[in-house]
């Protein structure tokens, strides 16, 4: 019996750390007055695929349900959660989720996510608190080797606008960037009217690291109010973690966006340790207009599955054995719940000794039990 591609099982510490992460992000989350929410696993696709949304069907688990819609296994949350909300009363602001994705594109078919999502709220609250929560979160599961990373779709998609370019050669171009590919940028714009665009792309995608970069392109683009804009936003949120005692903020100019939706800010988490991302996001205001509402729309969702493998190895505690008889197996039973800080099986014989630390003999003597250490 073997399994599809993607799909794995998995026992012990791996899963232990995901429910002790499961766990500290509600607390967290709670605590923050974030509401839960779950959409279910199964949804149409158009749920993801419709324009504004964007997700590419191709990566998606998916079938056709006896109408000849196509269904498939969620592969986003926030394009879910947007569908849900959209129409309920805005007064409420703050949700949390905590689920398996399934996308084809990934490692695995299946991450497990806990993210938040941040709708009606003024601008740069939304921002600061997605990355506050991020960094309370991460300080709760004692991760500290971390760093933020800071990016704005405007850049990109704002320099294209000042070049004469189709719709095929920007998401050429997009792609290029994504992979920070400069030949493949070249070889998009040379002998073309945007040629000139070359040096500026290449440019760009160097464009990351600490925050000097930002007074750099103040100076490259003080003729360019837009993009001056976009780095006042950023600059004034780096100052928010800076004063927050976020670890370290970099930026990156040049990133492009991995999901279609987001149209602003966008962030990742990374861990030092293997660069692995442990949360991504971004605004997305856009995904309600599809419900005909003007808002703000901010989130963030971590990688549970990334933190479960970087979080501090939890010792376990000692594997204690009880070996009792139906005369005594009552008495084992009580004793267990009246100590639940350890762990006990109880049995009532062992063959292979080497499965535990410890191996006791539970005895009645006329009325009374005996707990007695082989
Ligand atoms: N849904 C995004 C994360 C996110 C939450 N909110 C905004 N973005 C992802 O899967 O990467």
């Amino acid at each position: 019996m073997f399994l599809p591609e993607g799909s794995q099982d998995e026992t012990g510490n791996l899963i232990s750390n995901r429910l002790t992460a499961l766990e500290i992000f509600r607390r967290i989350t709670n605590s923050r007055n974030f509401r839960p929410i779950s959409t279910p696993v199964v949804e149409y696709a158009s749920t993801f695929t419709n324009d504004v949304a964007g997700m590419d069907l191709q990566w998606m688990l998916k079938w056709f349900n006896s109408d000849g819609e196509i269904e498939v296994l969620r592969p986003d949350w926030t394009a879910a959660i947007a569908r849900a909300i959209a129409s309920q009363h805005p007064s409420e602001r703050k949700w949390t989720y905590q689920g398996s994705v399934f996308r084809m594109d990934k490692h695995g078919t299946e991450n497990r996510q806990a993210g938040i999502e941040i709708v009606h709220e003024e601008r740069f609250l939304g921002e600061s608190e997605s990355l506050l929560t991020a960094a309370a979160y991460l300080n709760e599961l004692n991760i500290s080797n971390y760093v933020i990373e800071l990016s704005h779709t405007g850049i990109f998609e704002g320099i294209l606008t000042l070049y004469p370019l189709n719709d095929e050669q920007k998401r050429q171009l997009h792609d290029a960037m994504y992979e920070k590919q400069e030949d493949y940028v070249k070889e998009i714009l040379k002998n073309t009217n945007a040629e000139s665009l070359i040096q500026p792309l290449i440019e760009l995608m160097d464009a990351y690291g600490s925050r000097e970069i930002i007074d750099e392109y103040k100076q490259r683009w003080q003729d360019t109010p837009s993009l001056l804009e976009i780095l006042d936003q950023i600059e004034e949120l780096i100052r928010l973690l800076e004063q927050a005692k976020v670890p370290e903020v970099i930026i990156d100019l040049g990133r492009v966006k991995n999901l279609p939706y987001y149209d602003g800010i966008m962030f990742r988490g990374f861990l030092v340790e293997d660069g692995s991302t442990c949360f991504s996001g971004g605004r997305y205001d856009r995904l309600y207009k599809q419900f005909e509402l003007q808002t703000s729309a901010v989130g963030l969702a971590f990688d549970v599955d990334v933190l479960a493998k970087h979080m501090p190895v939890i010792q376990p505690s000692e594997k204690l054995c009880f070996i009792v008889d139906s005369t005594t197996h009552a008495y084992a039973e009580q004793y267990r719940i009246e100590h639940p800080d350890l762990r006990i099986d109880i049995r009532y014989s062992v063959d292979s000794e080497l499965v535990y630390d410890r191996i006791y003999h539970v005895i009645k003597d006329r009325e009374t039990y005996k707990v007695v250490e082989r």
